[in-house]
């Protein structure tokens, strides 16, 4: 049975749901699972007993309980106390950051429960000082209280211990917090348009600066090596790009094993190569030639236990594409970070090194949802804005764009929370692409 079906099952039990059309008694619930609204509240009781039946094990079970269950929070908890707890939540990320400093995910980990007074003894700070980050923790359930100054790790605290989650909390802190702490009164200057300039958009007003985020970063070891081990981890609570997508169908299809030695994949912008590692890890055959581009001040402080395997080359995505006739030229996370009109040019560069009826560009990033989204995929949307002057972009956008730069998209695959894998190809490719491989790399 599905989640509406139940839903409205349990509506019908207790008498409880009247919907706006009398006529079609599924309108609320539908509109409610396609992220919108019912026109009439779904009542508590019926929530609650539509949990009751679901299936705890499957994923989709979880998910949609999850769902019921928010719903039922918003119900239960009153505005003012939903309010003041959202004002109060800009403590949470520098609290983070502060736990992990003092090192208390990793004591943790090893000891699972420990005092105020042994980490403050071992963070070499102020016991008084440590019961008070606690408590913030505490309130979010990223750590427990098991007695009186006395906690417990949780599967949270747990995932903060791994370097490239406890680098989100550097980049969020010192990064992202930074860039977002003048919005709105940027926004307000700005006669509340969306900025299109990567000099001059909310994070250099708020640094006071000209330089955009990636070049500020090429002069910051200390940020850029966070900012990169960050992306290598990077929502690495989902399963990887290869699992989520049919990513080995969608590259390799019709070329036999033979031509192994061509280019595959360049990922362009692939940071560590960590996507690319994925690619090959999961692929059931050789996965061919892989190619990983990014600026040099990312390519030269690649971790070397990353390299093996890839062919990595410093490359200015804003320069035509090297690498001619690939079959797969990966964007992934990239043109979030640029507004339309550099968005363009990327893609531009890379069409003129596209072999017709064979290359492809995979462009990997959210496709949003028209309703309802979760406040993660929301807030990244701000974050782009605000640091990059990016975007996260709607279905239409994306094809504004790939059609701006004179491709089409031949398929938009849909993966998790909002996921989004555009297989895009040269206009005169649309309905068929055979396969013509070719490997040139110039210059
Ligand atoms: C958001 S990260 C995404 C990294 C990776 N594709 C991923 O999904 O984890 C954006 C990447 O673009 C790279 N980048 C920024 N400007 C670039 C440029 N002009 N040429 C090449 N790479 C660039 C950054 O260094 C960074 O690695």
């Amino acid at each position: 049975m599905t989640t509406e079906a139940q839903i409205l099952e349990a509506a019908r039990r207790l008498n409880k749901v009247t919907f706006k059309t009398p006529h079609s008694p599924h309108r609320g619930v539908s509109e409610l699972a396609a992220g919108f609204s019912p026109s009439e509240t779904v009542s508590l009781e019926s929530l609650i007993c539509s949990i009751r039946d679901r299936d705890t094990r499957s994923s989709q079970g979880k998910i949609s309980i999850l769902e019921s269950a928010k719903e039922i929070v918003r119900q239960l908890e009153s505005p003012d106390g939903r309010a003041m707890e959202l004002l109060m939540s800009f403590s949470i990320v520098p609290t983070l950051k502060i736990a992990m400093d003092m090192g208390v995910f990793k004591m943790l980990a090893i000891r699972s429960r420990i005092t105020a007074s042994e980490i403050a003894h071992q963070a070499k700070a102020e016991e008084e000082f440590v019961v008070r980050i606690m408590r913030v923790l505490v309130s979010i359930g990223v750590v427990t209280i098991l007695s009186v100054r006395t906690y417990g790790s949780t599967r949270l605290s747990d995932f903060f211990t791994v370097p490239a989650n406890a680098a989100g909390i550097c980049v969020v802190n010192d990064q992202a917090l930074r860039a977002v702490s003048r919005f709105s009164e940027y926004a307000a200057a700005h006669s509340y348009h969306n900025p299109t300039n990567t000099l001059t958009g909310p994070f250099q007003f708020a640094l006071n600066t000209f330089e955009s985020w990636f070049s500020w970063l090429s002069t910051r070891p200390h940020e850029a090596a966070n900012f990169n081990l960050f992306m290598t981890g990077f929502r690495n609570s989902k399963p990887a790009w290869p699992m989520q997508f049919p990513a080995e169908s969608i590259i390799f299809s019709g070329i036999p094993s033979s031509q192994d030695s061509s280019v595959t994949v360049v990922d362009v912008g692939g940071g560590f190569g960590h996507d690319l590692s994925l690619f090959a890890e999961k692929s059931t055959r050789k996965p061919g030639r892989l190619v990983c581009q990014d600026q040099e001040s990312v390519i030269a402080t690649v971790p070397s236990e990353l390299a093996a395997g890839i062919e990595f080359v410093a490359h200015d995505f804003f320069r035509e594409q090297p690498v001619r006739g690939a079959r797969a030229y990966l964007l992934k996370h990239i043109c979030h970070d640029w507004p339309h009109a550099l968005a363009l040019s990327i893609l531009k560069n890379i069409k003129v090194a596209m072999e017709p009826g064979y290359s492809k560009i995979l462009i990997m990033d959210l496709v949003m949802p028209e309703g309802k989204v979760p406040l993660a995929a929301a807030s990244l949307d701000v974050a782009m804005m605000t640091g990059f002057s990016g975007a996260e972009r709607e279905e239409k956008l994306w094809m504004e764009l790939v059609d701006d730069a004179g491709l089409s998209v031949r398929k938009i695959w849909k993966g998790q929370d909002g996921d989004g894998l555009l297989e895009v190809v040269l206009e005169e490719d649309k309905d068929d692409i055979t396969t013509k491989p070719r490997l040139t790399i110039a210059g």
